[in-house]
């Protein structure tokens, strides 16, 4: 994790969450339909607030496959704590994500996006993240690869091409401490139990669940976490929720597993 001083207060906020339709191969217009797409979240709200977060997919810019990241890979160049400039970035979809974020003065989780390291050419699953001024401030390279292979229905193995991160990362804004995982990233539940330890009270995991493995967990791996609060269908859709600080408050008070624990009786994994 970058950030380990202490996490902000929870403050109510409000979240919109993009369900993209098919990704095309034309990475210039998976980018334009991206932004549009934010915009979008950020003006038609409906009976929401604005949106204070509002977050993309796993994958945004390009096809998902192991074929396609090389090809659609893009080189950031990013460092925490060392000083970056998204205008001069060599990667468009991090020029149009801070750019998104800056316009419609909103924070911004770039879903992911296929990343080529700059100094060992190795292949990430990247997710980047912006504050209303369009500052990139964190960064979360996908830990768990999917590589599963269930013969007549499933077969698919990120790390034929991909390298699995080696951090796990959250960032800070006015209203909680994020911690940050992709898809895969949510079937392990130390990533969560670490982050939680580390003061995050919101966890975000751009997606892109396929269907075969991904519909008898998606929405259990979410509930094992709350309540459901709302839930797009197969199609491009913007999810909003307003959040409560009082339900989190309310529920842990209630139910005080997170000052019970016995670390004399089992180890504490953020401490490791
Ligand atoms: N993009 C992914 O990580 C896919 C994960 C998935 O489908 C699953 O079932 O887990």
């Amino acid at each position: 994790m970058s950030t380990l001083t202490r996490a902000p207060v929870l403050k109510p906020f409000t979240l919109a969450l993009i369900q993209l339709g098919n990704i095309g191969a034309n990475k210039a217009a998976n980018l334009t339909h991206a932004r549009e797409m934010i915009q979008k979240a950020v003006t038609n709200h409906g009976s929401n607030k604005k949106p204070d977060l509002v977050v993309l997919p796993e994958c945004f810019n390009s096809p998902y496959g192991v074929t396609h990241f090389p090809e659609y890979a893009e080189r950031i160049g990013y460092t925490p704590g060392k000083p970056y400039s998204p205008d001069n970035s060599e990667s468009e979809s991090v020029k149009m994500l801070s750019a998104a974020a800056k316009e419609n003065q909103t924070w911004l989780i770039g879903g992911s996006i296929p990343e080529r390291d700059p100094q060992d050419d190795k292949l990430y699953n990247t997710c980047t993240v912006y504050n209303p001024q369009g500052d990139l401030v964190a960064m979360h390279r996908k830990v768990h690869l999917f590589d599963i292979d269930i013969p007549g229905k499933i077969t698919f193995k990120e790390s034929e091409t991909l390298t699995g991160g080696t951090t796990l990362n959250s960032f800070d804004t006015e209203f909680a401490r994020i911690g940050l995982g992709i898809c895969y990233d949510i079937r392990f539940p130390e990533l969560a139990m670490i982050a939680a330890r580390r003061g995050c009270q919101v966890l975000v995991y751009p997606g892109a669940f396929n269907l075969t493995t991904g519909p008898l967990h998606w929405e259990l791996l979410q509930r094992g976490r709350g309540t459901v609060l709302a839930e797009a269908s197969e199609k491009e859709e913007i999810v909003y929720a307003d959040i409560d600080p009082k339900t989190l408050e309310e529920t842990r008070s209630g139910i005080p597993v997170t000052t019970q624990r016995r670390f004399d009786v089992y180890g504490d994994v953020s401490k490791m």
